[in-house]
């Protein structure tokens, strides 16, 4: 499941490859090289039509940045950087496309990349370049050596790695500070673009990072699918796929709880079908606290299931009256009306252990389902247990 330490996690490891590469690529042999070079060319294009049909706008956006800026580099600006046009290119691709990353991934999810942002984006990559061509020279050089001697000169790789670095702090900000996290490749890229700007006289050194940001892309849209596949997207917990998945692998032994919201009908019809999707999260969240190595999973509407491994059955009975007490004194406050009193949200629990060997996950279900029933009868707020497993009786010594 996507976490927010992915993606500082995935940017870390390029910036290891990069490390290693930086060392490793001045020997490596030509041949190396050339493949090196062609593997962006493949990875990207492939993360890139991922991106879209997934409708990850950002992801395709960057995506497509990080692209246009190794073709860039591989097309024109080959080390060692051998004249002024050569420089200013250099320079222009250093502010732009970290600057480009940066703002694609201000851009709302929501809003769809179009053909036409994608041919203003060309636009803006190529036609600064190509600016820095037809000017050609004097006055745009003079001017921006003005600029630039007091830093020694436009050609400083390390400027352009300043400002990546600065707005890769600034990413790893925003990112910590979002309420989901994970799917966005802003960290890779920049780390990809840094190492790219930095170490830009390495042979191969673009080719080789290039390359693992395709891999990294690729990775996390496998884990993307993974998510979609097994995990609910309301409350982001594991949703019934993956239990069903659970119950297979946990081989007929061990604990299942099954839980509902109670009232929680006139709770929506109260406040909203938005609120209601709020005490969902809310309670997805304090499920995911339970002790014991409970499980969580989303059953499906206000429903949940917890499982444990363990089959102590005092351990679990405790471990979900904690999470029951948690929610139930968790002061709710309704959004827009944080000046009024919070609303209280409780639980109702059925639980059943399974009996070995007998049943199959649905019926250790449907007896959970049972409890929970009984809970609901005895005034909600409250667990109630399935008969345990019969032990088997002892032959009397003749
Ligand atoms: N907001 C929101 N509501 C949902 C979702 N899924 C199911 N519901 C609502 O959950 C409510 C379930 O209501 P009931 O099954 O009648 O149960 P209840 O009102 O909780 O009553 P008791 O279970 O008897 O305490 C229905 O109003 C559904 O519309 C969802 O994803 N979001």
């Amino acid at each position: 499941m996507l976490n927010r330490h992915h993606q500082p996690l995935l940017a870390g490891a390029l910036a290891v490859v990069g490390g290693i590469a930086s060392q490793w690529l001045v020997d490596a042999s030509p041949r190396v090289m050339w493949m090196l070079s062609w593997l962006p060319w493949l990875l990207l294009p492939v993360a890139w039509l991922d991106s879209r049909v997934y409708r990850l706008n950002k992801n395709s956006l960057m995506v497509l940045i990080c692209l246009l800026s190794y073709g860039v580099i591989q097309l024109r600006l080959q080390a060692p950087l051998s004249n002024p046009d050569i420089e200013l290119q250099y320079w222009v691709l250093g502010i732009v496309t970290p600057l480009l990353l940066f703002l694609a991934d201000l851009w709302p999810e929501s809003e769809r990349f179009r053909f036409s942002h994608g041919a203003a984006l060309l636009a803006v990559i190529v036609g600064g370049l190509e600016w820095g061509v037809i000017v050609h020279g004097e006055p745009l050089h003079l001017w921006l050596n003005q600029w630039v001697t007091v830093i020694g000169g436009y050609p400083q790789p390390w400027v352009l790695t300043l400002w990546t670095a600065l707005l890769l702090g600034l990413s790893m900000l925003l990112h910590y500070r979002r309420r989901q996290g994970g799917d966005s490749l802003i960290l890779p890229s920049l780390v990809a673009v840094l190492f790219s700007l930095a170490c830009f006289d390495v042979p191969a050194m673009s080719a080789t990072i290039y390359t693992a940001l395709g891999g990294v892309c690729l990775f996390l849209l496998a884990q993307h699918s993974y998510n979609l596949a097994f995990c609910d997207q309301l409350t982001q917990v594991r949703n019934r796929r993956s239990l069903e998945a659970s119950l297979q692998r946990m081989g007929q032994r061990g604990i299942v709880a099954m839980m509902d919201i109670d009232h929680f009908k006139a709770f929506n019809d109260r406040f909203g079908h938005d609120v209601g999707d709020d005490v969902l999260r809310l309670v997805a969240q304090q499920l995911e606290t339970v002790g014991h190595g409970g499980k969580v999973f989303r059953y499906g509407g206000e429903e949940f299931t917890i499982i444990f491994r363990s089959l102590n059955r005092h351990a679990c009975i405790e471990a979900l009256e904690e999470v029951r007490q948690s929610i139930a004194q968790y002061p709710f406050m309704i959004r827009g009306q944080e000046e009024g009193s919070p609303q209280r949200i409780t639980l109702s629990i059925g639980m059943a252990q399974w009996r070995q060997g007998a049943e199959t996950s649905e019926q250790v279900i449907k007896r959970a389902d049972e409890a929970l029933y009984q809970a609901k009868q005895s005034g909600r707020n409250c667990i109630r247990v399935d008969q345990p497993p019969k032990r088997p009786q002892r032959r009397r010594a003749a």
